[in-house]
C-alpha cells in the first residue's frame, strides 16, 4: 500500500513532503462521526457526506424532537440505499446538561463588568440582566468566585456569542453572575457549563430514557453516546437500560467524557463502556487548556491498549464558517491520528456548518496523511508488550495477523468473525493495510421468532480505525468447514477486488477458524 515509507521518527527527505499522494479506493482508515443537523439533513447532502467518507451518522437529541430527528434518519437511509455506503447510527442523550432557555429567540447582549442573574424560574423571559436556566439547584452548586461558561449549542470557542461569568452571591434560588467578556447571546440554544462541579442529575434523564424507549428502539441504533459519564456506574445503568429494550441489548455504549469527574474516573469508565469519545468541547472547558493534550494522550492511549475505539472531538471548529481549517486545527487532526485514535467526530461543523461536506473530505484527507506516517512497528511493539504473557489464542492469532501482513506487504486483511470480536482486535494492532471484516451471520432466537445476527456487528466496526464490513449472506452456514469457508472467502475476495481494494496477484491474509482451530493463512492471488 505504501511506497515511499516515510515514518516521523526517521529524518524525512523535505522534497518527499511534497510529492502527491496516490488516491486510493478508501480515504482513509480513521472513521469519520458526523452530526447531522439543519444544514446535513436532505438526502443529496447525507448522499455527498457519505461519499466523502462519513460511516457514523450522530443523531443529538440536546436539540431538535423526535420528528425532526426521524425525518433525518429517513433520509440518512435513502442516502445509504442510493449511495452504498454502509453508515451506522449513534444517538446522542442530553444528560446532565444545563440549557438558558430564551424563549423568543431573540438576541441577548451582555456587557463586561455588568451583572446578570441566572433563575430557576422558566417562565421569566430572557434578558440582559436575567437568563432563565433549566435546573433548579444551582444556587446550591456554585459559591461565589466560580466560573460559568454560557456558549452557543455546539459552541466552537471562536464565535463571539460565547461568555464567562463569575459567581458574585447566591440570592435564594437565582446566582447572581459578574459579566467577565461583552457578548451577544445568538441562536437557539445555549448551555452552560460550570468548571468543576458537580450537577445533581442523573445521567440518563427521563427524557433520554423516553427518547430511547421510542426513537431509538424504532431505529435499533448502533451507539449509545452517553453525554457527561462521570462513573463507571453510568454506563452500567444505561446498559442495563437498554438490555430490556429488545435489539437494543445489543446496542454499544460510548462513554463521552466531558468534565473532570469523568476523567478522575476514566479507567472504570473505559472497563464498562465499548468505547470513549473524548469531548473536548466540554472537557476544554472544565480543564485547564494546558493540560488538555495530556488528557487526549493519555486516554487514547489507555484506549488502544483496551482494544477500545477512541472518538475525538471539536477539531476544525473554524470550518463551520470557512473553507479552510486553521493550521493549528490542520495539525490537531494529524496529532489525534497519531496519538491513535480510531475517529473524528464533527458537531457544530457538519450539523449547522456551511461546508459539511468539505469537512469531512478535508478532515478525511489530514487523516489519510497522518496513517501514513503512524510508526505501527513502534505501537505494535508497545501493545504486544503491554498485553504481557501469556496472551489469550484469540489475541495471539489476530496480532500474528497484522504481523503476517505486514511482513508479506498484503493489501488487505480478510477477517471471518460472528461477534466482531475477532475483528476488532485484528484493528487493535493498527494494522497497516484494511481489514475486511467478514460478518458471519447466525441464526438466533428470542423463543418467539428466528431471526438472523450480524447487522449489528458490522455496523458497530464502522466506528473502528481501518475496519471494513461486509456481511456474508446468511444462507452460507456458520459452521466452519473447509468447504463454507472456501465459498465464502470467494465472495470476500470479489467483494474486496470490485472496491478496488485487492488486485490481482496481490497477497491477502486470511483469519478464519477451520473446526475448532483458529489458522492465519497468507494467500496469492492470480487474477
Ligand atoms: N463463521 C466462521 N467461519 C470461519 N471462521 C470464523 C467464523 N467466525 C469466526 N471465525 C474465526 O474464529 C475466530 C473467533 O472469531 P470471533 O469473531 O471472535 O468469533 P465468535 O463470533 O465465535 O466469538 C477468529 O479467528 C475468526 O476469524
Ligand atoms: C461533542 C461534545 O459535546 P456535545 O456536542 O454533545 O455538546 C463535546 O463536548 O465535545
Ligand atoms: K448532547
Ligand atoms: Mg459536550
Amino acid at each position: 500500500m505504501q511506497s515511499t515509507h516515510l515514518l516521523l521518527e526517521e529524518p524525512i527527505r523535505m522534497a518527499s513532503i511534497l510529492e502527491p499522494s496516490k488516491p486510493s479506493f478508501f480515504p482513509a482508515m480513521t472513521k469519520i462521526v458526523g452530526t447531522l443537523g439543519p444544514k446535513s439533513r436532505s438526502v443529496e447532502v447525507i448522499s455527498a457526506c457519505l461519499n466523502a467518507g462519513m460511516s457514523v451518522a450522530r443523531f443529538d437529541f440536546s436539540w431538535g424532537d423526535i420528528e425532526y430527528h426521524q425525518e433525518t434518519l429517513d433520509n440518512l437511509k435513502a442516502a445509504i440505499k442510493s449511495t452504498k455506503k454502509l453508515c451506522a447510527v449513534m444517538l446522542d442523550t442530553v444528560g446532565p446538561e444545563l440549557q438558558v432557555v430564551n424563549k423568543s429567540e431573540k438576541a441577548i447582549s451582555l456587557e463586561a463588568n455588568a451583572y446578570v442573574v441566572l433563575t430557576p424560574d422558566q417562565e421569566k423571559e430572557a434578558s440582559s440582566e436575567l437568563l432563565p436556566i433549566n435546573f433548579t439547584n444551582l444556587s446550591k452548586a456554585v459559591k461565589p468566585g466560580d466560573t460559568i461558561f454560557i456558549g452557543q449549542y455546539l459552541f466552537t470557542g471562536s464565535e463571539t456569542t460565547s461568555v464567562w461569568l463569575e459567581v458574585f452571591e447566591l440570592k435564594g434560588d437565582d446566582v447572581v453572575c459578574i459579566i467577565k467578556n461583552s457578548a451577544t447571546l445568538a441562536g437557539s440554544l445555549f448551555t452552560l457549563h460550570i468548571s468543576q462541579i458537580h450537577i445533581d442529575l442523573p445521567t440518563l434523564t427521563e427524557a433520554d430514557k423516553s427518547v430511547i424507549s421510542t426513537w431509538a428502539v424504532r431505529n435499533k441504533i448502533d451507539f449509545l453516546s452517553l453525554s457527561y459519564t462521570r462513573h463507571a456506574e453510568d454506563v452500567r445503568q444505561a446498559r442495563e437500560f437498554l438490555s430490556k429494550l429488545g435489539d437494543l441489548s445489543q446496542t454499544q455504549i460510548f462513554a463521552k467524557i466531558e468534565n473532570i469527574e469523568g476523567l478522575t474516573h476514566f479507567d472504570e469508565i473505559l472497563q464498562e463502556a465499548d468505547g470513549i469519545i473524548l469531548s473536548r468541547g466540554n472537557l476544554g472547558i472544565d480543564l485547564p487548556p494546558e493540560k488538555v493534550f495530556l488528557f487526549q494522550k493519555a486516554a487514547v492511549y489507555k484506549c488502544n491498549m483496551a482494544g477500545k475505539p477512541a472518538v475525538v472531538t471539536r477539531v476544525v471548529d473554524s470550518m463551520t464558517d470557512n473553507l479552510r481549517p486553521t493550521r493549528a486545527e490542520a495539525t490537531d487532526v494529524a496529532n489525534a491520528i497519531l496519538d491513535g485514535s480510531d475517529a473524528i467526530l464533527l458537531g457544530a461543523e457538519t450539523l449547522r456548518g456551511l461546508y459539511p461536506v468539505e469537512t469531512i473530505s478535508i478532515v478525511g484527507r489530514i487523516c489519510y496523511e497522518a496513517e501514513k506516517v503512524f510508526n505501527q512497528d513502534l505501537y505494535f511493539k508497545k501493545t504486544v508488550k503491554y498485553v504481557g504473557e501469556p496472551m489469550s489464542h484469540l489475541e495471539s492469532i489476530a496480532s500474528s495477523a497484522v504481523r503476517a501482513a505486514i511482513k508479506v506487504k498484503a493489501s488487505v486483511i480478510i477477517c471471518f468473525t460472528s461477534s466482531g470480536r475477532a475483528a476488532r482486535l485484528i484493528a487493535k494492532y493498527r494494522p497497516t493495510m484494511p481489514v475486511l471484516s467478514v460478518v458471519i451471520p447466525r441464526l438466533k432466537t428470542n423463543q418467539l421468532k428466528w431471526s438472523f445476527t450480524g447487522a449489528f456487528e458490522a455496523r458497530q466496526s464502522l466506528i473502528v480505525r481501518g475496519l471494513f464490513p461486509m456481511l456474508a449472506d446468511p444462507r452460507h452456514p456458520a459452521e466452519s468447514t473447509s468447504a463454507t469457508n472456501e465459498s465464502v472467502l470467494k465472495v470476500a475476495l470479489d467483494h474486496g477486488k470490485a472496491s478496488g481494494l485487492i488486485k490481482s496477484h496481490d497477497r491477502v491474509v486470511v483469519c478464519q477458524k477451520v473446526g475448532d482451530a483458529s489458522v492465519v493463512k497468507i494467500i496469492e492471488l492470480e487474477d
